[in-house]
């Protein structure tokens, strides 16, 4: 009976998605309709091959890893195609021949430049989040996931909002928000999958079978919860046609460059840091082989962490129109917010103590201590560029690049890759890695790229910013803007070579962990995935 009504929607799905192609007013439009049309088509074939069939036996007490299995090839696949568009752009700036005449209009660097900030943010470390949530509460939960299939859902509905919005961005629609790019009928499906996403991860917190919600879990809760409200009240809009991909924001003037950044601050605190630090909890102690530092810590560090995130946003605004006061307040906030920031560095680091000669033995646990020394380091880099004097020299550089990729490449890059050189032996029910020498290699080439990237932009950032400011005795500015462009030619070219190493990392770890499912010898079963105790 279920799959029928199931049938029924995807069928009336398909029908919709195809009168709405027919209608389209613009070409990104009719292609997500396409998309649409297609993926519930091929849906509706998947259900009714398997009408009629018994539902399949399963055991309440094994986890389900299907959808992690899947999310875990999917955060490696999206990271190199995040970061593949990272090096193209990087070299972009460097040489602009390489903005090809041919492909003008589809893969220029404005093009390509949100298709890159949504791959790695959303695609990689979203994959990454939904994927490592829905492990964690399991384990810490002694429970199997919520919602039968819903999982399966989410994790297809978010690889279907991650297809549409590289679409749109490559066919030129876009809300132009930095980080919230799609438009309205992309915004509304992922709030849709959002929804389910925080059922799944609530429904297994509330089924859960161990009296204790760990710590790991608090944080992720903060960012599913978050994430939702950050989304849904920066993309309120009204659309210019239901056939169409254009819409009217709802938000105008200052209080949109506002809310603006309260959502693009706290997608740094909620996405980027909050949901990692969960990642952090869970899987630091686990390769280590040692309980948390402190758990007092952690508590307090948490409810300082969220309380302070949500105020420090008008730091992105700092000399625009918006009143003095709401500036000195972001960037009271903002510098307050290296202490709980620091709490979280050092539970992580001090969870080693103990344990240190790990550092040596086990390349896994150095990715992910540097990860969390490389956290450690943009939230003292950031804190300090939201002072305003700092920022007034920072703003609008390098600079500002600089700290984003420490921060991106060194403690969202390193310590996703640490989870799944942990998950994939787990999730394959394999004895150990492939190599642990070519572990080593990747860790080697990421660390190496990211001082590379990022000591190469903090020079041209202070270099250009000093540059901007230059008067002569007459009080004229001594350079023009394209002298500054033209100095900072030969840190491009470094940074796109630090970009490339990190790069050729990644790619070394899709070969580690392809290698790890398909050539070493599989585990006893008696240790594959059962749900008590909590682990
Ligand atoms: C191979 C690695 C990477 C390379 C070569 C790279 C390169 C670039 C380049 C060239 C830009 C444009 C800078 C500009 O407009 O001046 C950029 C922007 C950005 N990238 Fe990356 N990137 C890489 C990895 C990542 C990762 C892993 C993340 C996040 C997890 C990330 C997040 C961002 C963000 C948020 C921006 C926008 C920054 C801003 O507007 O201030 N990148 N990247
Ligand atoms: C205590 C923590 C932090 C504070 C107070 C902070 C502060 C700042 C400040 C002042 C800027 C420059 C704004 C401007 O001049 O336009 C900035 C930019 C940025 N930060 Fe941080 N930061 C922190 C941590 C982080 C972390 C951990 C990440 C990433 C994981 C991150 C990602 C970014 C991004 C993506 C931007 C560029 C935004 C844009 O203009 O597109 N920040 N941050
Ligand atoms: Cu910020």
């Amino acid at each position: 009976m279920w799959d029928y009504v199931k049938l029924a929607v995807l069928g009336l799905i398909v029908v919709v998605a195809a009168v709405a192609a027919s209608l389209a007013r613009d070409l990104p439009y009719l292609v997500h309709m396409l998309v649409i049309m297609l993926a519930s088509a091929i849906t509706f074939f998947w259900i009714i091959r398997r009408v009629g069939e018994p539902a399949p036996v399963v055991n309440p007490n094994e986890y389900m890893d299907g959808p992690i299995r899947y999310g875990v090839i999917a955060t490696a696949f999206w990271g190199v195609v995040g970061f593949l568009v990272g090096v193209v752009i990087a070299f972009q700036l460097a040489w602009p021949e390489l903005n090809f005449v041919w492909a003008e209009g589809y893969l220029n660097f404005g093009r390509l430049r949100p298709l890159h900030t949504s791959a790695v943010i959303f695609a990689f470390g979203g994959n990454a989040l939904i994927a490592s949530a829905f492990y964690v509460v399991q384990r810490t939960s002694a429970a199997r996931l919520w919602g039968g299939g819903l999982s399966w859902f989410v994790f297809w509905g978010y690889q279907i909002f991650i297809v549409m919005a590289a679409t749109g961005y490559v066919l030129g629609s876009t809300q132009g928000n930095e980080y919230a790019e799609p438009e309205w009928l992309t915004d509304l499906w992922l709030t849709v999958v959002w929804v389910a996403f925080l059922l799944v991860f609530m429904g297994t917190i509330i089924k859960r079978r161990e009296p204790h919600i760990y710590v790991a879990n608090w944080f992720y809760m903060a960012f599913i919860i978050t994430v939702a409200m950050l989304h849904i009240v920066n993309n309120l809009a009204i659309p210019v046609s239901a056939f169409g991909s254009r819409s009217v924001p709802v938000w105008s003037g200052v209080q949109s460059a506002m809310i603006q950044w309260w959502y693009g601050h706290n997608a740094v605190g909620f996405f980027l840091t909050a949901g990692f630090l969960g990642m952090m909890y869970y899987f630091i102690p686990k390769q280590a082989e040692r309980p948390v530092y402190s758990y007092k810590l952690s508590i307090m560090h948490f409810w300082a962490l969220i309380f302070l995130y949500i105020w420090a946003g008008p730091h992105h605004l700092h000399y625009t129109a918006l009143p003095d006061w709401a500036q000195t307040l972001g960037m009271t906030f903002s510098i307050m917010l290296w202490m709980p920031s620091w709490g979280g560095m050092i539970n992580g680091l001090m969870t080693l103590s103990g344990a240190w000669d790990k550092l040596r033995t086990d390349p896994v646990i150095r990715m992910m201590v540097v990860a969390v020394g490389f956290y450690g380091m943009a939230t003292f880099e950031g804190p300090m560029m939201s002072i305003k004097a700092v920022n007034s020299l920072s703003h609008y550089t390098d600079w500002t690049i600089g700290h984003v990729h420490s921060a991106a490449l060194g403690w969202n890059g390193m310590i996703t890759f640490g989870m799944l050189y942990y998950l994939v032996p787990k999730l394959w029910q394999r004895e150990g890695l492939y190599s642990l020498r070519l572990v080593s290699w990747h860790f080697w080439l990421a660390t190496i790229g990211i001082v590379l990237y990022a000591a190469s932009m903090w020079v041209t950032g202070i270099m250009e910013g000093l540059m901007w400011r230059e008067v002569d005795a007459q009080g004229f500015l001594a350079n023009s803007f394209a002298d500054t462009v033209a100095a900072k030619f030969p840190m491009y070219v470094v940074r796109g070579l630090g970009g490339t190493m990190f790069l050729v990392g990644a790619i070394i770890m899709c070969y580690n962990l392809w290698k790890t499912v398909t050539s070493t010898a599989e585990r006893s079963p008696a240790r594959a995935g059962s749900a008590v105790p909590a682990e």
